[in-house]
């Protein structure tokens, strides 16, 4: 027996599976869940969810094992994994290995068994909150009396954590294009090399002047775990570029070219993690299925003025989904026009950049 329990007290039991090191050890990190039917894989190496505990709204995961070559990054940062039932993966001739195998292996504790429905029913009328994973439950009440925010938000944002050390080339026949690794899922990554494009792969830091020194001929910014207004240095770096590049943000990228244009990001109630988040281009009137992971937005109200125009809206709540700047080639989108495994209708996105690059640099 084991528990998830809040930070407000609430518990859920359930049984471990995983590694767990036991004794006083507390398995800590935001909780949140999605919606997907599928993809379990992409979600747990996708580091946008660095400090996060994962709870699995599809009452079976883990039916088609584990495929290496499908992860979204080598590196694991999420902190644990809620299901309702954990299977094996029987059925799937040609995984890897399992789901249970890979969290042994990466270092991911999970509980099964949880009343995952009511887990999320909570969540969805209580708000996002931190929660611990624990053998015992006195473990909790101790823990939950002398915890402190940064238990869960580390003064060294989790960008930095998530982002490579090192920049890298991933080789291509057509034009460089800079990516700023805020904590890229490959997929995204795997876009634009089917686009053709060399990349040239920046760490998070990389001061704007560095960038152009290399004279690429866009840039995108990828996802990335954590709360961008916590990130003003990486905003402010990227306003030097606005006037100097075309650029494409996706999910933290889109929020951080928000910010640095002047707007501001605040905390949704429970987030958006799913995959099927209906988004209006507000151009075609077009309404498209969308992936998303995210538990901040771009404040409407704070777009007057910077440049940006609404491109996206999101169906469900009205939240931004998307920007275009009326002066510069800088488009974003909040969700994830990359998702894999789907939906795939969005990539379009990845097209229209290319379009504007074809326009300001010749066809390519
Ligand atoms: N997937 C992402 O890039 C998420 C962005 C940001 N960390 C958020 O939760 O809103």
């Amino acid at each position: 027996m084991a528990w998830l329990v809040l930070s407000d007290g609430k518990a859920f039991e359930g049984e471990k599976f995983g590694p767990w090191i036991g004794g006083d050890h507390v398995i800590k990190g935001e909780v949140v869940f999605n919606t997907s039917m599928c993809g379990y894989q992409e979600m747990i190496t996708d580091l946008s969810y660095a400090g996060q505990i994962l709870t699995f709204t599809h009452p079976q995961i883990g039916n088609y094992g584990w495929h290496n070559e499908e992860s979204e990054a080598d590196k694991v940062l999420l902190k644990g994994i809620i299901v309702r039932e954990l299977s094996a993966g029987e059925g799937s001739l040609h995984a890897d290995g399992s789901l249970e195998d890979f969290c042994m292996k990466q270092n991911i504790p999970g509980l099964k068994g949880v009343d995952t429905r009511a887990l999320t029913r909570y969540i969805r009328n209580n708000g996002t909150m931190p929660g611990i994973m624990v053998e015992e439950l006195e473990q909790a009440a101790a823990f939950w009396q002398k915890s402190t925010p940064q238990d869960f938000d580390p003064e060294k944002h989790w960008v930095y954590q998530a982002t490579s050390d090192e920049e890298y080339v991933i080789p291509g026949n057509g034009p460089e294009l800079a990516v700023l690794d805020l904590g890229a899922k490959k997929n995204i990554l795997r876009c634009l090399q089917k686009r053709g494009y060399r990349l040239h792969v920046f760490p998070a830091g990389t001061p704007s002047q560095k960038i152009m020194e290399l004279r690429p001929q866009g840039l995108v910014l990828s996802n990335g775990p954590g709360d961008p207004a916590r990130l003003p240095e990486i905003a402010e770096n990227m306003g030097k570029l606005i006037a100097e590049l075309p650029i494409m943000g996706i999910c933290m990228g889109h929020q951080i070219m928000a910010m640095a244009a002047g707007a501001s990001t605040y905390k949704l109630p429970f987030g958006h993690r799913g995959g099927n988040h209906p988004v209006q281009n507000k151009e075609t009137g077009k309404v498209t299925m969308t992936s998303q992971n995210h538990g901040y937005a771009v404040s409407e109200e704070s777009l007057r003025g910077t440049g940006f125009n609404i491109m996206y809206a999101n169906l469900n709540d009205g939240t931004v989904e998307g920007l275009k700047h009326e002066k510069y080639p800088v488009l974003t989108v909040q969700y994830h026009p990359e998702a894999a495994p789907g939906p795939e209708e969005n990539d379009e996105i990845f097209d229209r950049f290319a379009e504007i690059l074809n326009a300001k640099w010749g066809e390519m």
